[in-house]
């Protein structure tokens, strides 16, 4: 039996699609959304699985979960065929879609929980613990009676995570969860997340536009481009790879003059008549340490907080340099 919590093996999966070309005649294209994706994922690790709109996350996840057929290729979760073995798998497995709701829509979260259990045929003093524990951690006691189409975006997201790992799943799959959540309400789902981690052992594979979500939560990060794997590796891999800078933000006790010239950063703004400056840097050649050292030589600094590039940076980077060896190779 395999180790791996997910498996695929050049996976394919193409869509045909029809787009008008003049009055009368349709032209067909077939899309390449995933396009040979070979990766396999061992139990209890986490995964941020991430790409520019239309890179071919979501086919893979449908194609992990059973709801989508591959053209080609093999695919298994939990060790299981997911198309085949799909109501096996989902006893096995918690999806989140961020922008869609699984829950019901009229029902109130208590409900909702209660029909999930029986249509996971969990044992009463099984889930009743379960769900306790989740409303606890997840702070749902407040609206755990309200329909959910009452909830705010925070509140439903909340639900809809209790309502996934109910059954307790050794695999969650989350869509995008932060969507459209506040940074309060992000950071505690991020605490949640870690905390149940650590707690159950649950695997992780997680898709974001949040850098923030993949360091918090993830310890591997995929990349994928028109259906393909561009990258396979940690965070800080990815970001040297790309060369992607970081931005120090310096407040200082004084308004200065702009702090050009510091040794391997460039001096990126300038705000408040000098009291607070962005240098950026690349991790690669210099620390941030180092160029608070040197600040320190010109300017007395109050606080100081450091921005991470943003996923969209570093995807589009990464895409520009894989085409360019493409080409080079080609
Ligand atoms: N049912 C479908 N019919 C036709 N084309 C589709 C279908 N589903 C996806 N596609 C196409 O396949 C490609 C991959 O789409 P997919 O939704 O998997 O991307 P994604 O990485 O999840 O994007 P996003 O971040 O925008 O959700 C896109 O070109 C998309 O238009």
């Amino acid at each position: 039996m395999s180790e791996s919590i997910i498996d695929v093996r050049d996976l394919r999966r193409e869509f045909t699609v029809r787009s008008p070309s003049g009055r009368v005649r349709r032209t067909k294209r077939s899309v390449h959304a995933v396009d040979g994706l070979t990766f396999s994922m061992p139990a209890g690790a986490a995964i941020g699985y991430i790409g520019a709109n239309g890179a071919g996350k979501s086919t893979t996840i449908k194609m992990l979960t059973g709801i989508l057929v591959p053209s080609s290729g093999t695919v298994r979760t939990c060790g299981l065929e997911p198309i085949r073995q799909r109501r096996t798998l989902a006893r096995r497995i918690g999806v989140v879609f961020g922008q869609r709701t699984q829950l019901w829509w009229d029902l109130p979260l208590r409900e909702s929980f209660r029909t999930l259990a029986a249509i996971h045929r969990l044992p009463e003093n099984v889930w009743v613990k379960r769900r306790d524990e989740l409303i606890d951690r997840l702070d749902l006691a407040a609206f755990v009676h309200t329909p959910v189409r009452q909830l705010s975006l925070g509140q439903r997201i909340r639900g809809e995570i209790a309502a996934a790992l109910l059954h307790s799943p050794s695999l969650l799959i989350l869509d995008e969860p932060t969507i459209g959540l506040d940074v309060l309400s992000k950071e505690r789902l991020r605490l949640f997340l870690t905390e149940q981690r650590e707690l159950h052992g649950t695997s992780l594979l997680l898709t974001t536009h949040d850098m923030d979500d993949v360091q918090r939560l993830t310890e591997r990060v995929i990349v994928v481009d028109h259906g393909r794997m561009v990258y396979d590796g940690n965070l800080p891999g990815l970001v040297g790879r790309v060369g992607a800078e970081r931005v120090i933000v310096l407040d200082l006790v004084e308004p200065s003059p702009p702090l050009s010239g510091i040794p391997e950063a460039e001096l990126v703004g300038v705000e408040a008549d000098g009291l607070r400056q962005r240098l950026s840097f690349s991790p690669e050649r210099t620390t941030a340490a180092a160029v608070l050292a040197a600040v320190g030589e010109r300017a007395s600094v109050r606080d100081l907080s450091i921005e991470e590039p943003d996923i969209e940076d570093v995807v589009r980077r990464l895409y520009l340099s894989t085409t360019a060896l493409n080409d080079h190779v080609k």
